[in-house]
């Protein structure tokens, strides 16, 4: 139980998975009287009318009709990094409540990432490290060869912030920018890195040496990727996915990395996640895993934090709320 005069915030737990960090519990604790998903539960009563906010870590606590039924005086749901996939915004703009999220605290950090697996597919470095500590030191294989990054066209799959920051990168890399955006052309954005805008996804799918999807999971973009897709890319090409697991039919994947369709994939996130330890996808050679770890930095984690906690001092304040997602 925290201190009772300052405004009530529901949070996942102290404990788990998506448990906020354990050393943001201090910073949020000077300004909010912190109640955990538990304690609600245990007494909806006494802490139902309390709780004006839920902070959203790492996508929980989920937030459903019963919830927000249950939240009287809600006013906000602030929610860490740039997806709202966990969210029904519809169902939440119903309650008149407000949401707002972190896009820019994470973009870097996701941008790099998205970088580091595409050069570490590239460049087999997983495999690469496989061979460096392997005992047979005697028969390193003469024909381990990558892809070159550089002058290599990549395709971008949605260029919000994270697909803007990773064009940044890839100018640094002298490769070819293309891009495609359901949304709109993104002329200063084109300018600033000289990239390419493709109206169709198959031309990107085409034309890439590298495919990477940094676009938003909503019902319009769920397995964007799928068999058809896969096709159109060329068989040297490589699947970078930091945006999320749906985004791809992972069947029609596994399908195209086993028989050659494309030559690799690096994914940041799959579905379910983790995949279960038997998944025939942790069986490839030529994937890349990493366990959505997109904006886990310390400086992201921090700025993340801090942003949520500007946007629900604001919406208490009745004042304009930083980052506040536009839900209609
Ligand atoms: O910001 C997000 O939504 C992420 O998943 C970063 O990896």
């Amino acid at each position: 139980m925290g201190n009772q005069d300052l405004p009530g915030v529901l949070v996942s737990g102290f404990e788990g998975p998506c448990c906020i960090c354990e050393d943001h519990v201090g910073d949020l604790k000077k300004h909010f009287n912190l109640i955990t998903m538990q304690e609600f539960l245990e007494n909806k009563t006494q802490f139902g009318p309390k709780i004006q906010a839920v902070y959203i870590w790492g996508g929980k606590p989920a937030v459903d009709l019963e919830l927000l039924q249950s939240l009287p005086s809600l006013k906000i749901i602030a929610s860490s990094g740039a997806g709202l996939d966990h969210l029904d915004r519809k169902l939440i703009a119903s309650f008149g409540v407000k949401v707002a999220n972190t896009p820019h605290a994470v973009s870097s950090p996701t941008a790099d990432l998205g970088m580091a697996l595409l050069l570490a597919a590239a460049r087999r470095l997983v495999e690469g490290y496989r061979l460096a500590i392997s005992p047979d030191t005697e028969n390193f294989p003469t024909n381990f060869m990558g892809q070159e990054v550089t002058g290599a066209t990549l395709g971008i799959i949605g260029m919000g912030n994270i697909g803007y920051k990773i064009a940044q990168r890839a100018k640094a890399f002298e490769m070819k920018i293309l891009y495609h955006n359901r949304k709109c052309r993104k002329l200063e954005e084109e300018k600033a890195v000289g990239a390419t805008y493709c109206e169709r996804l198959d031309d990107l799918l085409q034309q890439s040496d590298f495919v990477m999807l940094a676009v938003s999971l909503t019902p319009q973009t769920q397995r964007l990727i799928g068999r058809r897709e896969l096709r159109l890319m060329k068989p040297t090409a490589i699947l970078v996915n930091i945006g999320r697991g749906l985004l791809v039919d992972q069947d029609a994947l596994m399908e195209a990395l086993e028989t050659g369709v494309i030559k690799a994939a690096a994914l940041d996130v799959t579905y379910p996640e983790p995949l279960p330890r038997d998944h025939p996808l942790l069986k490839l050679k030529n994937i890349i895993l990493t366990p959505h770890i997109g904006s886990a930095t310390h400086q992201a984690r921090r700025q993340t934090m801090e942003n949520m906690i500007e946007s629900i001092l604001a919406s208490l304040n009745g004042l304009p709320i930083p980052n506040e997602v536009l839900l209609k």
